[in-house]
């Protein structure tokens, strides 16, 4: 039986009960239906004794636009938000990859609405990202629910009715994976699949299933159980980071036939975003507090100001704050209290309450700033959040990418700042090799205790090495202070850029990163990390995954689509493009590939092949992307850093047996989390006051940059072989003018989402410090953490100590303000040690001199 005879010349044919097409297409027979109720009956229509699914009236575009205006009260789909919706109705899986912030969750909301049978269920990672969208949806009047480990009886009996019922008016059911293998919510489960009334599975924030599937969730490994027992219920996965190593992992765990995926991923880029990354070593530590507080007031002033220009009515200027423990996030928080801004901590020791207080009187504009560890992150949605602050390291860069993706939400631009020092990257380096080590003990632990458990050795080591990577990469991405943050960012997720190009860099950075903002700034500061901690060693590529005939349904029909899937189905990596697409939408990024199922019965495809009118008609921008992680064929591949560049001419043989130990981790073995490479540490020498020569040594030596394969176009060997550098550099063109920045005119100042501020001014001129570049004894002070030459900002003593300290002086001795300067530096233990962390290295007369500068810096500030 295939979809076309069936479509055609429907006849009487007798399947197994469970062999039905991996989704619910319109044209295909369901012979159980028989058993379903009078509401899927009427939406599935007899013919000769078989029922098929007919998309009814209710199902169409225009339906899909009603929902989106009636409910969501937006004129337009935004982007490719239309096609993916149609993927969905007409039944496919569908993967969709695409930037924070861009609307995601509305690709699975609005067809769960529009669709006239069934409920759809949504597994969501956190508690406050469930909240918050089913609150949401309620709002707009639509019925939601939530199922989690806590949630109370009275709700739990609800849901039972309402998935029992026959036809639920419940439209989305929201639960974490974990209350998903519950055996009271398999009941629910397994009733509405009776009654045919299972819509869809959607898996929001996917990338975890990897991330977080093989640590402390390991439910999200299972969720390919689901697949197995409600074979035929369509698949969502929405997420806005991931690679394509893990969006392999993705199609694999949840056994998706990649020959029924629509695949969607989008440019990873977010332009409104400003990144930064200040530098500081152990020493600079405790004033880490203070300079945060002092960048908080400041930029909130900024921003004040700027939303007053552009007649924006926030009530007040929010943010947040991300670090790693919970108990310093209590501390940093009240730290902030302390220094007179509003601050609260929210993580997962707070009690459930205390939590819903906090993002209720934030979401209100109570609060000017949360401190927060990763349980406040993914999928919060609040358009107004000015500046996100990562005060720890991140550990990994999908988590610096999901968390930074809270700021700007509304377009606007927005500042992500990330602390880093090599002290901080060192201890979590070993924190997360600790993780890696005590889950693997308590796995095999559990292996031994229980003969049935099966762990798959080769899973965990690729996992291992993907988390261990992705923390070394985010780490080079910190210590890099001569690739465009943004450019750095697109790369990780397999984007390939060509930055040598000024247009392609524009179109990806218009001076919205540090590096392209001021680079000579950005490597002062970045020399003074500690030299004598090492950094990570290179990334050792994760060997791929073999894909397993048993991974897939044993179904007739799964196995024709895997063989289709073997031989002509569109790998997932981004190298089958099918051509340019038609433009951009005017509010948002242009999607990076979209591929349409590949199995030929499939409706998406019958409609791309002829058969029907094409679904989408939107593809391809950007030459073929490569992980810079999976852009490897063997297992034991190392990615060459410049530093092994520099090697390759003339190694000596102690580094050549390094090196060729490092290069021979294979797939079989243990992953390496490897030491800590001591070749690797900084070329800047011990002394980290280093003068103009040695930064000049330093800029021509590139500082471990290297991760990110600098070389033009960024592309894998097989890239090369198949792409001219003339052709892919004139798609980069072509990509550049598709994503250019639009011009700022009068009429668009401040205006809607993913426009910029202007004033007639450029984006980066609003963001330039108010700096002068005078030089000699008038010439501003530097604090070494802060660009910013605001008087306040040179004392770390507080203001009102420093008040009273100079005021008291100066009644009592009589003295000036420079004698009182000159004492507190002179003699002073403390003096010493802020002039020193001031990066100051005069002493003498020179001191002197400074000193006089600052205090008629700040006589001036004061007055
Ligand atoms: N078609 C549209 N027109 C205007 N605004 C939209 C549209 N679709 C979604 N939005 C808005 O965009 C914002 C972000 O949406 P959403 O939370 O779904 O983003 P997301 O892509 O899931 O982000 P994240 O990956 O960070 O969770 C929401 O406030 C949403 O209402």
């Amino acid at each position: 039986m295939t979809p076309n005879m069936a479509e055609d010349e429907p006849q009487v044919v007798h399947l197994d009960p469970f062999n039905l097409p991996p989704a619910t297409p319109a044209g295909n027979v369901y012979p159980n239906l028989i058993d379903s109720t009078q509401h899927a009956r009427n939406n599935f229509q007899p013919r000769k004794r078989v029922w098929t699914r007919t998309i009814s009236a209710q199902e169409n575009e225009a339906c899909l636009k009603r929902t989106l205006q009636k409910y969501w009260g937006y004129d337009s789909f935004r982007g490719p938000q239309l096609d993916i919706c149609l993927s969905v109705m007409a039944g496919c899986d569908v993967l969709v990859v695409a930037p924070t912030g861009i609307g995601k969750s509305v690709c699975f909301q609005v067809p769960a609405v529009t669709v006239e049978y069934g409920i759809t269920i949504v597994v969501s990672p956190l508690l406050a990202l469930m909240k918050d969208q089913v609150a949401g949806l309620n709002e707009k009047g639509i019925k939601a629910a939530m199922l989690y480990e806590k949630t109370d009886e009275a709700t739990k009996k609800y849901v039972g009715k309402q998935l029992s019922m026959g036809h639920p008016e419940l439209r989305l059911l929201y639960v974490t994976p974990e209350t998903l293998f519950t055996s009271r919510c398999g009941g629910y489960l397994r009733a509405a699949y009776k009654q045919r009334q299972l819509a869809r599975l959607v898996i929001d924030e996917a990338h975890v299933i990897e991330e977080w599937g093989l640590t402390f969730r390991s439910a999200y490994r299972d969720l390919g159980k689901f697949r197995e027992e409600f074979r035929d219920i369509p698949v969502t996965a929405v997420t806005a980071s991931a690679t394509e190593d893990v969006r392999e992992d993705i199609v694999d765990i949840l056994k998706i036939n990649r020959g029924d995926l629509a695949q969607w991923v989008q440019p990873f880029n977010r332009k409104n975003l400003f990144y930064e990354v200040r530098y500081y070593n152990d020493e600079q530590r405790k004033y880490k507090v203070d300079n945060l507080a002092q960048f908080i007031k400041t930029f909130s002033v900024k921003i004040a100001d700027r939303n007053e220009k552009n007649d924006i009515d926030y009530k007040c200027i929010s943010g947040l704050v991300y670090c790693r423990a919970r108990m310093a996030c209590q501390d940093i928080a009240s730290s902030l209290r302390d220094r007179g801004i509003n601050a609260r901590a929210y993580h997962a020791q707070l009690k459930e309450a205390e939590r819903d207080d906090v993002l209720e009187q934030w979401k209100a504009g109570n609060i000017d700033c949360i401190v927060a560890t990763i349980a406040f992150g993914m999928g919060v949605d609040a358009p107004h959040v000015r500046y996100v602050v990562h005060y720890d390291m991140p550990k990994s860069f999908e988590g610096y990418y999901q968390e930074t993706g809270r700021a700007g939400r509304d377009g606007h631009v927005s500042r992500c700042v990330l602390y880093y020092s090599r002290e901080d990257a060192a201890n979590l380096r070993g924190l997360i090799e600790k993780e890696a080590k005590k889950e693997e003990d308590k796995r095999r632990s559990k292996k031994t205790a229980d003969a049935a458990v099966v762990v798959d050795e080769a899973e965990l080591g690729r996992a291992k090495i993907r988390c261990v990577n992705s923390f070394k990469l985010m780490q080079q991405y910190a210590e890099a202070f001569k690739t465009c943050r943004h450019v750095a960012i697109c790369r990780y997720f397999g984007e390939q850029i060509n930055d040598a190009d000024p247009e392609v860099k524009k179109a990806y950075c218009d001076k919205m990163c540090d590096v392209c903002c001021k680079p000579g700034a950005v490597m002062r500061r970045a020399i003074q990390v500690t030299d004598d901690v090492p950094i990570a060693s290179q990334v050792v590529l994760a060997p791929r995954r073999v894909i397993s005939q048993a991974s897939i349904p044993s179904t007739n029909q799964s196995s024709t689509i895997h063989k289709l899937h073997l031989s002509d189905a569109p790998p997932l990596s981004d190298s089958s493009r099918i051509g340019l697409g038609e433009g951009p939408s005017s509010e948002g990024p242009d999607f990076l590939s979209s591929s349409p199922p590949s199995n030929r019965h499939h409706p998406l495809r019958r409609r791309a092949i002829g058969l029907a009118p094409v679904a989408s008609g939107r593809s391809v921008v950007v030459p073929p992307s490569t992980s810079v992680m999976s852009r490897h064929d063997s297992a034991s591949t190392t990615i060459a850093t410049d530093f092994d560049k520099q090697e390759a001419t003339g190694p000596s043989p102690a580094r050549k047996k390094r090196r060729q130990g490092n290069a021979c981790a294979s797939a079989s073995e243990d992953p390496p989390l490897a030491p800590i490479a001591r070749h690797h540490t900084s070329i800047f020498g011990r002394n980290a006051s280093a003068g103009p020569s040695r930064l000049r040594a330093a800029d021509e030596k590139t500082r471990t940059v290297s991760a990110f394969d600098e070389s033009p176009l960024n592309a894998g060997p097989a890239q090369k072989e198949s792409i001219t550098p003339a052709e892919a550099q004139r798609k980069e063109k072509e990509k550049a003018k598709f994503m250019a920045v639009r011009p700022i005119s009068p009429a668009t100042l401040g205006g809607g989402p993913f426009s910029y501020y202007g004033n007639g001014r450029s984006t980066q001129t609003q963001l330039r410090v108010n700096g002068s570049s005078a030089s000699g004894i008038n010439r501003p002070f530097r604090s070494p953490l802060m660009p910013d030459p605001v008087p306040k900002v040179i004392d770390r003593i507080s203001d009102e100590n420093r008040a009273a300290l100079l005021v008291d002086a100066q009644r009592r001795h009589g003295l000036k303000m420079i004698t009182v300067l000159e004492k507190v530096f002179k003699d002073d233990e403390i003096g010493d040690e802020v002039w020193r962390c001031w990066g100051r290295t005069e002493a003498g007369k020179k001191k002197s001199r400074r000193i006089k500068a600052i205090a008629q810096s700040l006589i001036e500030g004061e007055s």
